[in-house]
């Protein structure tokens, strides 16, 4: 079953609470959070004082995205602050083994996102021990992105690798996500799909997830 994030980085920030009561009224899985630190990538988002005005405002998990160097830093307060999901970028983690332990005493699920160059076998050693792989379909940094399809291949790598090693793992994937490229994703083994953009800017919400879905 495919699962659904919609990504807060695109709704309005005046009505935050609304928008995300509107993408839970609207059948989302998953509220997911982009954090960013203005050095691992060039722009800067949420900390962990909106994390928790969110958490406040729903009672979905929270999926959050950090794009940030030394996550280590941060993590214990992302997750006091209602983090169900904590994933990392290998390319930000020199010791990434000893930060998804830290992610994971903490009390959340760990995941691994990779940017669209780095090669997937950079999880062949910490698979077993994370809970979700993120596949980045674009630069990170800015919503609104088109998809880089070249990371389909990896994505039915990560596919098979979890087949092999780690059958529940989640295989999201994060960018330039929209009725088209969805599809695609599904088809090489994605089974939860970001999207900002195309769910905060429709018309429809419930049936811009519902084509998601499908
Ligand atoms: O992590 C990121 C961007 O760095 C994403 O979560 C984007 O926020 C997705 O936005 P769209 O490409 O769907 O507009
Ligand atoms: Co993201």
């Amino acid at each position: 079953m495919v699962k659904v994030a919609p990504s807060l980085l695109a709704a309005d920030f005046k009505s935050l609470a609304d928008e995300i009561h509107s993408v839970e009224g609207a059948g989302a899985d998953m509220i997911h959070v982009d954090v960013m630190d203005g050095h691992f990538v060039p722009n800067i988002t949420i900390g962990p004082l909106i994390l928790e005005a969110c958490q406040r405002s729903t009672t979905l998990p929270l999926d959050v995205h950090l794009m940030i160097e030394q996550p280590d830093r941060y993590i214990p307060a992302f997750i006091d602050s209602g983090a169900d999901i904590v994933t990392v970028h290998a390319e930000a983690c020199p010791h990434l083994h000893r930060t998804i332990h830290l992610i994971k005493e903490n009390g959340a699920q760990a995941g691994v996102a990779i940017n669209p160059h780095t090669p997937v076998d950079i999880l062949k050693h910490i698979i077993k021990d994370i809970d979700l792989v993120l596949l980045m379909t674009v630069n990170p940094g800015f919503g609104g992105q088109s998809f880089i399809h070249s990371v389909l291949e990896k994505i039915e790598a990560v596919k098979v690798m979890s087949e092999n090693t780690k059958k529940d793992l989640w295989i999201e994937v994060d960018g330039g996500v929209d009725e088209r490229t969805a599809p695609l994703c599904t088809q090489a083994g994605a089974n939860l799909l970001v999207a900002g953009s195309y769910v905060f800017k429709h018309t429809d919400r419930g049936e811009a997830i519902g084509k998601l879905r499908e």
